[in-house]
């Protein structure tokens, strides 16, 4: 187990450059199986939960090449799916959350598909009745035998459906199997994530034909083919609002670059929000340095909420960074996560640091920011999942003295180097 030492209070300057974004990598490399033909990948982040998937690939059978610093080249001509059933498989594809989507893909061209329970973060209980009611609802069939779960379906018909909830990982693997389907399938209540436009508009780039990308209602016209293509990846936007928040916390002017701002969405409203003053420079994001940020209230007085809901809606995986955010600010917010049950326990770690947060139950907390009036300060502490580490990394880089984070494989599983790439602009953050 990996730890960072981290020595906190230094103030940070200069330019960072976001990565390729996680979420929507783990949908496209999945994709890649849907064609023989090659697919030619730009901007895929080095982070360890789309290595884990690019390494699965290879064992698939699909040729993999570097072609770039982080551009990858992908053939799914030979694909062997008696891999399916190794131990090698069950121990690799259960150790991330995305390898849940190269189902759809598989149902779709070789009209089965076997995965184990998929990891991920452990945030709550993440079911996967959206996935798998639209696989029968395409016409496969569903087993799960308490190890794996397994998909068949010789002949996918298209159909009109809801989907029970917005998932978005059960959204692009029910619109993966879909789009080879006979006939026209229709999704309502589907999410709509950036992550989700990128793949849709990958998928047509490919000769699907999907109509309705950016909206909860697609339509998808059956084709019997799929064929290669070229994509690039959008910054991570998750990765953007992290350095939002730590620019804040730790007083530091930052410009974060080509952020492709129109994808945002909601994101850097709900910063502001908070208080933090930016910049849109062209597609760059300038933050100055800032020693005091007020919290905002509602139009009526009342104290500011952010919560998070399906895309247009703020992202549940932003809202730890918001929490942290607002340790130092002055005013109150209370921050409600929605969606996960158990993604707000990190606050026993910020509250032992000298944060002023009462966790009012597993889904909300408020936080009485300290306006800057004491410094938290460093102790040592364990990652429990990635955003909640990321937070705690942005507390222990703000507190007095040194912090010791440990458990970091977690953060490396979303965020690129990211010792290195604090330490050129300033922080002081060892690897042990
Ligand atoms: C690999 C990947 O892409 N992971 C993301 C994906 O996970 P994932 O696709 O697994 O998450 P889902 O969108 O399926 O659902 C997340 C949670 O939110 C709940 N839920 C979902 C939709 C909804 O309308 N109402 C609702 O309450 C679900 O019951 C579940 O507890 O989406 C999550 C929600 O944005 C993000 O946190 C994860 O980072
Ligand atoms: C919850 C997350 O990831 P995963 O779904 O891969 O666990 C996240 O990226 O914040």
């Amino acid at each position: 187990m990996a730890s960072f030492k981290i020595t906190g209070g230094r103030t940070l300057k200069g330019e960072l450059i976001p990565q390729g974004a996680k979420n929507e990598a783990l949908q496209i490399l999945c994709a890649v199986l849907l064609t023989k033909e090659p697919v030619t990948i730009h901007n895929i982040p080095n982070i360890r939960d789309v290595n884990q998937l690019i390494d699965l690939l290879g064992d698939l059978g699909v040729w993999v090449t570097k072609i770039g610093e982080s551009s990858y080249r992908f053939v799914a001509s030979d694909v062997n799916l008696d891999y399916l059933d190794s131990e090698a498989y069950q121990r690799k594809a259960a150790a991330l959350r995305g390898s849940v989507m190269l189902l759809g893909p598989m149902l779709a061209r070789f009209k089965k598909g076997r995965i184990p329970r998929p990891g991920g973060d452990k945030i709550g209980r993440r079911r996967l009745d959206t996935h798998f009611l639209g696989f029968e609802k395409l016409g496969a069939k569903f087993h799960y035998d308490g190890d794996f779960y397994r998909v068949e379906g010789d002949h996918l018909k298209g159909v009109y459906m809801l989907l029970d909830e917005a998932s978005v990982t059960g959204t692009a693997n029910v619109l993966m199997a879909a789009v080879m389907a006979e006939g026209t399938t229709t999704i309502y209540n589907a999410a709509c994530e950036p992550y989700l436009q990128q793949l849709s508009k990958m998928l047509n780039s490919m000769g699907a034909n999907i109509s309705g990308v950016g909206s909860n209602l697609l339509t998808i016209e059956g084709v019997s083919e799929l064929h290669g293509t070229e994509h690039t990846m959008l910054p991570d936007m998750i990765e953007i609002g992290s350095f939002i928040g730590m620019a804040a916390m730790t007083q530091s002017e930052i410009t974060i670059k080509n952020c492709q701002i129109p994808q945002l969405g909601i994101i850097p409203d709900t910063f502001r929000r908070l208080g933090i003053q930016m910049e849109f420079r062209g597609d760059d994001i300038y933050i100055p340095a800032q020693e005091r940020y007020q919290i905002d209230t509602f139009l009526d007085g009342g104290m500011m909420t952010v919560s998070d809901a399906p895309w247009p809606g703020f992202t549940p995986d932003l809202l730890s960074i918001v929490l942290v955010t607002a340790v130092q600010a002055s005013g109150t917010v209370l921050i409600h996560q929605k969606m996960f049950e158990s993604r707000l326990f990190f606050v026993d770690k910020l509250i032992e640091m000298g944060a002023q947060i009462i966790l009012c139950d597993p889904h909300r907390a408020t936080v009485v920011g300290l306006n800057r009036q004491m410094p938290l300060k460093g102790i040592r502490m364990a990652s429990p999942d990635i955003r909640a580490g990321v937070s705690l990394l942005i507390a222990a880089l703000s507190a007095k003295g040194n912090s010791i984070i440990d458990n970091i494989e977690q953060i490396d599983r979303g965020y690129q180097n990211i010792d290195t790439r604090l330490n050129a602009i300033g922080a002081e953050i060892i690897r042990l």
